[in-house]
């Protein structure tokens, strides 16, 4: 294990920000801290870089103990959402910067900006100033500085969060690119599901100040440990009392069987490749996600009547009160 959180306690005043929380993060993966806004994930990332102080716990990176460690004896590179460069430096200078100011000699600074330049592709820009980058070239400057220093640990809070939607996707890509040819051990803040799901090897879901579950992406999504874990790694529906997936439903029109809830089409919805059908049962309303070409061999439309059932072999979220309109 790469880092080792301990039973770490941190509070604000009276506000508990992390509850007695205790994760390992392996070597050489990229590790997502994913959960809702205020639940923890800055709070904790910032204590493995030393940047806040816990209560109580303790934390290890690669054997070292480092709860008492100033940041800069601790080897991680930090990332922010919004990253402080030095203005006035061109791109080449602000990568070299950590390199220089451990008097590093000339030539091995120059190689090694040079290949982190290469790597994180903003050769042709090393001259320009950072005020002359785009947002996601500026966070890509700001991967390379982090690295530059070649820290046990790469630490990114929210580091495309600042970021328009289409970039965000194309960092998120190059990151798990990047992540593999340079292997170094990677703990990145997101409150985006997709983007954990995407990217991460390993998910840590924290909420409230605590660790609901820890586990590889398929885990979570198809394992979910809770309800909360369900609800926040994609989209649910309930039929009866059961907590489901939409696309995990099927539809069809032969005779009522057992299994199945009887109900009436109510919208029909068109999401790029997907048809939302929305069915209206005795007491809810139940989600279906269809393909296109599943919508159109049922041969059905708004007002038909219709069987809804679970598909086989799928995670099924626990009990819950039925209400109409839960969808
Ligand atoms: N320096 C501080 N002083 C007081 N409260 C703080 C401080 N830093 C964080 N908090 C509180 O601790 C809680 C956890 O904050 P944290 O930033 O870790 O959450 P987060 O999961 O990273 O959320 P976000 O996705 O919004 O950044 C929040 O309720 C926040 O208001």
């Amino acid at each position: 294990m790469s880092i080792e959180i301990a039973n770490v306690t941190k509070r604000f005043g009276g506000f508990v920000a992390l509850d007695d929380v205790s994760v390992s993060i392996p070597s050489g993966q990229l590790t997502a801290l994913l959960g809702p806004s205020g639940g923890g994930k800055s709070t904790l990332l910032r204590i493995i870089a030393g940047l806040e102080q816990a209560d109580s716990g303790r934390v290890t990176i690669e054997g070292l103990d480092a709860t008492n460690l100033p940041p800069q004896k601790r080897n991680v590179g930090f990332v922010f959402q919004h990253y402080a460069a030095f203005k006035h430096l061109s791109v080449r200078r602000n990568v070299a910067f950590g390199l220089e100011i451990r008097k590093r000699p000339k030539d091995e600074v120059r190689a090694r900006v040079d290949e982190l330049l290469a790597l994180v592709h903003l050769r042709q820009f090393a001259d320009r100033l950072p005020s002359q980058l785009s947002g996601g070239q500026r966070q890509r400057m700001a991967l390379a500085r982090a690295l530059a220093v070649e820290p046990t640990v790469l630490l990114l809070d929210e580091p495309f969060g600042a970021l328009d939607a289409k970039v965000r996707k194309e960092l998120r890509d190059w990151l798990r690119r990047l992540h593999d040819e340079v292997n170094v051990t990677t703990v990145f803040v997101t409150h985006d599901q997709e983007e954990a799901l995407e990217v991460a090897d390993e998910i840590v879901v924290i909420n409230e100040g605590r660790v609901e579950q820890i586990g590889s992406p398929d885990e979570l999504y198809d394992q979910p440990a809770n309800d909360f874990v369900m609800r926040f790694l994609g989209p649910v529906t309930q039929l009866g009392q059961q907590l489901v997936r939409p696309h995990d439903l099927q539809i069809h029109t032969g005779t009522a069987d057992p299994a199945a809830v009887t109900g009436r089409i109510t919208r029909v919805t068109r999401i790029g490749f997907e048809i939302r059908v929305e069915v209206t049962t005795a007491d809810q309303i139940v989600t279906v996600t269809l393909t296109r070409n599943e919508f159109l061999s049922l041969g059905v439309q708004t007002g038909d009547t219709v069987q809804v059932q679970v598909a086989e072999q799928v995670h099924i979220g626990a009990a819950y009160p039925q209400t109409l309109g839960a969808a």
